[in-house]
């Protein structure tokens, strides 16, 4: 154990206000037993100090924690600690991210910030800091992320023109002068709440503000407002141009809230996950990371982090999480569950064991009797659905046809890799455009595995659901590998004709996908039956068809006509390899027209069993 670090912890602990009991135990270890503490490899010091949301109050006892001096992580957010910034953390020289956000710190900031050459995120928001912003910020040159938000800063603000720096939050303080060029950068919502002057960038979010009505942190509003219902009094015309103000701010945050990683009380949109999720949590249940994982924080971190909703789905509600460390989570909070916690934890085990590169990796999962979370890693680029039909019209990128054929061969191979699982028993049972996503290195991933047999039975699915079923799967829990195979036909049929698998037309009519296209190649208009965007694309006609006659054979009705998932993927293998081989000459190439139905589709249309 490193004693010396040991020591100064002790000497922090007895010297603050501590209100929840912590297993700080002498006779411990201070590197494998103590909460919130982390050291390096070998155990000869401590690394990291994270007690978040831990009830300390009071001011940092001088010479403590400033004696930890490999200190690289440093979080007491969301405390009551009170006094200056500690002079003396100018000597935790390795600190690389610093969280003292939501506490009571008052005074100026920090005058030397040069001393701390590696920090790459400081969060001091929400605190009652005033002064300037010193100029030697600028120094930090691996700062990605800085929060001053919510505090009496003032002054002008200093060019921090800092290259690596990603977000930026000033807001809600008192500064003055115009925006620097090198900030502009960044979304105005970043720098409301100022008295910057209305000539830079953002004039609209700039409003000379009316005597008595000067921004203020918001958590001090409650006493600035009575001040200004009693301006308002002698003032009626200046309580009426605040309102338009703080009417025309609201308006903007809503705009770009969204897009503000770092954790704000302010922002209406960006609730923390806790807010989301139920307030009761087991203390005996913790988050289970599944190896190889390299995310860290827990069930509080995670709660906290502030969260946006991506959608509802069949079973619960996803979030986006973006965590203190600016690590972006996807959370979904699964609801109506038909199984109890060990069959839940089982096939937890059984999912988050899978690692393939066509499947989403589950990084988590927690279980109390109140809330079962999953978490996922946050794929940028959204969802197949998104990509296919989000935005048609102008100005957009259709999906080419390249990376049509990839999803099908990613899915494909993810779904046979599932199949061999669990003793050649697991079952994806809700594939879907949804569900698929492309990762950063542009790999196909799919998501979601395994959690439709755990749901309660849905009497009617949804119609987004129901569109990928197999007629033959009543129930939900009784999805079989067979009926993947019918569900990746859909989506195959969906990428070849850009349509959703139920989908409306002009008048009330629904249109089941499958059907559609079974009568389409029945009337030999096979032609008809491609997405107008791959029109676009030269010499793929043949591959179209051949495509669509896999996709066709997968949606067959009689489950045991349908192939099996590995020889999908064999089959769109093929033909890539083939198209890749002999890339049609241009002169061969062919118009695609109602009227040029080509041999093979005529095939398609004899062979396969109208749905
Ligand atoms: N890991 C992720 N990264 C990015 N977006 C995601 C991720 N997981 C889900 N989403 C998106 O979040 C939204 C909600 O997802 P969710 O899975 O809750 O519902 P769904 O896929 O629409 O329906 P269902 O619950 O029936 O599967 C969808 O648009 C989905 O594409």
């Amino acid at each position: 154990d490193p004693v010396e670090d040991k020591q100064a912890l002790l000497d922090f602990i007895q010297n603050i206000h501590l209100s929840r009991s912590l297993n700080w135990n002498e006779n411990n270890s201070v590197c494998s037993s103590w909460t919130g503490v982390t050291c390096n490899k070998d155990q000869s010091r401590v690394i990291s100090l994270r007690l978040p949301g831990m009830a300390l109050r009071g001011e940092i006892p001088p010479n403590t924690i400033s004696r930890l001096s490999a200190l690289q992580n440093l979080s007491l957010r969301s405390n009551n600690i009170s006094g200056s910034f500690p002079s003396d953390f100018s000597k935790l020289q390795n600190l690389t991210t610093l969280y003292l956000q939501f506490n009571n710190f008052r005074g100026p900031l920090p005058s030397d910030f040069s001393v701390w050459k590696n920090l790459t995120i400081i969060d001091l928001s929400n605190n009652y800091f005033n002064g300037s912003i010193p100029s030697s910020i600028l120094n930090l040159t691996h700062l990605t992320a800085l929060n001053l938000a919510n505090n009496s800063l003032s002054g002008q603000i200093a060019d921090i023109n800092i290259p690596s720096l990603q977000q930026i939050n000033l807001a809600n303080n008192n500064l003055t002068g115009v925006l620097p060029r090198s900030l502009q950068r960044f979304p105005s919502s970043a720098f409301v709440g100022n008295n910057l002057s209305p000539e830079n960038a953002f004039p609209p979010a700039f409003p000379v503000q009316p005597p008595g009505a000067q921004a203020q942190p918001s958590r001090r509003k409650t006493s600035k407002l009575s001040q200004s219902a009693l301006l308002g009094i002698i003032l009626g015309a200046c309580v009426l141009g605040f309102v338009i103000v703080a009417v025309f701010i609201i308006c903007r945050y809503s705009d770009k809230g969204d897009k503000d990683m770092i954790p704000m009380k302010s922002q209406k949109k960006d609730k923390s996950l806790n807010q989301g999720v139920s307030g009761s949590h087991d203390k005996n249940s913790k988050l289970v990371f599944f190896e190889g994982c390299n995310l860290a924080f827990d069930l509080e971190d995670l709660l906290r982090a502030s969260a946006e909703v991506l959608g509802k789905g069949t079973f619960g509600t996803t979030y986006k999480a973006a965590l203190e460390d600016a690590t972006t989570v996807v959370v979904k909070r699964v609801k109506e569950l038909n199984v109890g916690k060990r069959e839940f934890e089982q096939q937890m085990e059984v999912v988050g064991s899978i690692r393939h590169e066509n499947v989403a990796a589950l990084r988590a999962y927690y279980y109390s009797k109140d809330e079962k979370l999953m978490v996922y890693d946050y794929y940028e680029h959204g969802s197949v659905s998104a990509m296919l039909h989000g935005r048609r019209g102008e100005g957009r990128t259709p999906l080419d046809w390249e990376t049509r054929v990839g999803i099908v061969i990613g899915v494909a191979r993810g779904i046979a890799h599932i199949h061999t699982q669990n003793g050649g028993k697991l079952v994806h049972g809700d594939i879907k455009a949804s569900n698929v996503f492309l990762n950063s290195q542009g790999n196909v991933c799919i998501s979601d595995i395994g959690l439709a047999t755990l749901m309660s039975p849905m009497p009617s699915p949804v119609m987004r659901a129901a569109g990928y079923r197999a007629p033959e799967v009543t129930d939900n829990r009784k999805a079989t590998q067979v009926s993947d195979v019918y569900s990746l036909g859909v989506l195959i049929l969906e990428l070849l004709t850009g349509k959703s698998p139920i989908h409306a037309t002009g008048g009330d009519e629904v249109v089941h996908l499958v059907r559609w296209v079974n009568s389409v190649v029945r009337e030999e208009w096979t032609a008809e039956v491609f997405d107008v965007e791959l029109l676009r694309f030269p010499n793929i006609e043949e591959q179209m068809v051949e495509m669509l006659q896999i996709g066709m054979s997968c949606v067959v009705r009689m489950p045991e006509q349908r192939p099996k998932m590995q020889d999908v993927v064999k089959m769109v293998e093929e033909l890539r390899r083939v198209s890749t081989e002999n890339p049609p000459s241009v002169e061969n190439k062919s118009e695609i027209s109602s009227s040029t139905a080509t041999p093979k589709a005529t095939e398609i249309g004899s062979s396969s069993t109208a749905h």
